[in-house]
């Protein structure tokens, strides 16, 4: 159970004060000088993964909000923690991770501190995410076909927290992106707090939750390659202060090109994150029209194709 501070966490700011945000905000950096990293190999996927799931109905949606596609429904809230790396991968992935740092940028939205579009930056990252072996264990878990997500900045985060200094912190929020993978670099044993806790209910439920709300749930991430999926866009969740030590997670946002017309991604809440000059021609690459779903979104994110059939 969370401790009932979970709730004293500020929320990410909405509306008139997003756009605030999003006039202040900076282009993420693309360092020329990046460190020499291991490579990405297709054997480092667990291609066994599985975890628990709970389905979008469990925490009060109706099956007339859920996006269907010929009798598919989009119905999974949470999947895991699972893991989705082989001991070797994951600490590869680790010292990929931990090397980026130097690339961070201090933010008042969501996270305190991140890297941004960390798959521009590391060869690793963008293979990693784009090697077909990964996004059909990904497909496979959450019951749709997911490639990563063609606005480029969002789709691989690191969030960094260092239990000294100013508070870092994730606050209350919604993620921009419906198909989240949040893959932990650390563990319960390098530091304290940072527990990752989200609402089981309705997003719009929650601005009326009070502390001990037997919904305020805690999800058990507290093994380095734990990997937590969560329908993000739907489900409120924070993190709270790390007080002691350093935790680090890789947060990836993959992308159903057949439930592209239900992206439920907002201008704003992406401007807020990476200013407006940058939201642009993301913007468009996300809303232009397609022919043929599978391959023009994948055409746009530069990934192999995922098909529904390929889920079996
Ligand atoms: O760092 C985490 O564990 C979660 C971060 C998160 O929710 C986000 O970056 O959107
Ligand atoms: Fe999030």
């Amino acid at each position: 159970m969370p401790t009932a501070s979970a709730l004293d966490l500020p929320r990410t700011p909405t509306g008139f004060q997003q756009v605030f945000h999003a006039l202040r905000a900076h282009t993420p950096r693309r360092g020329a000088r990046l460190p020499a990293e291991p490579r990405w190999r297709s054997d480092f996927i667990d291609r066994d993964a599985t975890g628990a799931r709970v389905a979008l109905q469990e925490f009060g949606y109706t099956a007339r909000e859920l996006s269907t596609w010929r009798g598919r429904t989009d119905d999974t809230a949470v999947v895991g923690p699972f893991r989705l790396l082989t001991e070797e991968g994951l600490g590869r992935l680790t010292e990929v991770c931990e090397q980026l740092e130097g690339a961070a940028q201090r933010t008042r939205f969501i996270a305190t501190r991140r890297v941004r579009s960390a798959d521009l930056l590391s060869p690793f990252i963008n293979n990693m995410i784009r090697d077909r072996g990964f996004l059909l264990t990904c497909s496979r878990l959450v019951g749709v076909p997911l490639i990563p997500h063609p606005l480029r900045v969002p789709t691989a985060q690191i969030n960094y927290s260092n239990g000294r200094g100013g508070p870092e912190i994730v606050r209350w929020h919604r993620d921009g992106m419906d198909y989240v993978f949040t893959v932990q670099l650390s563990g319960y044993d390098d530091y304290e707090g940072g527990r990752f806790t989200y609402f089981q209910g309705r997003t719009d439920e929650f601005t009326g939750v009070r502390a001990g709300d037997p919904r305020l749930r805690e999800a058990p991430c507290g093994d380095r390659g734990a990997t937590l999926f969560l329908h993000g866009s739907r489900i409120f969740h924070a993190v709270t202060p790390v007080t002691r030590g350093r935790r680090v997670t890789l947060v990836i946002s993959l992308f159903c090109p057949y439930f592209a017309r239900q992206d439920s991604n907002t201008f704003w809440h992406l401007a807020g994150d990476d200013g407006i000059s940058a939201t642009v021609p993301s913007w468009l690459r996300l809303k232009w029209p397609v022919r043929n779903a599978p391959v023009d979104f994948s055409l746009r994110a530069a990934s192999p194709v995922i098909t529904w059939d390929d889920l079996a």
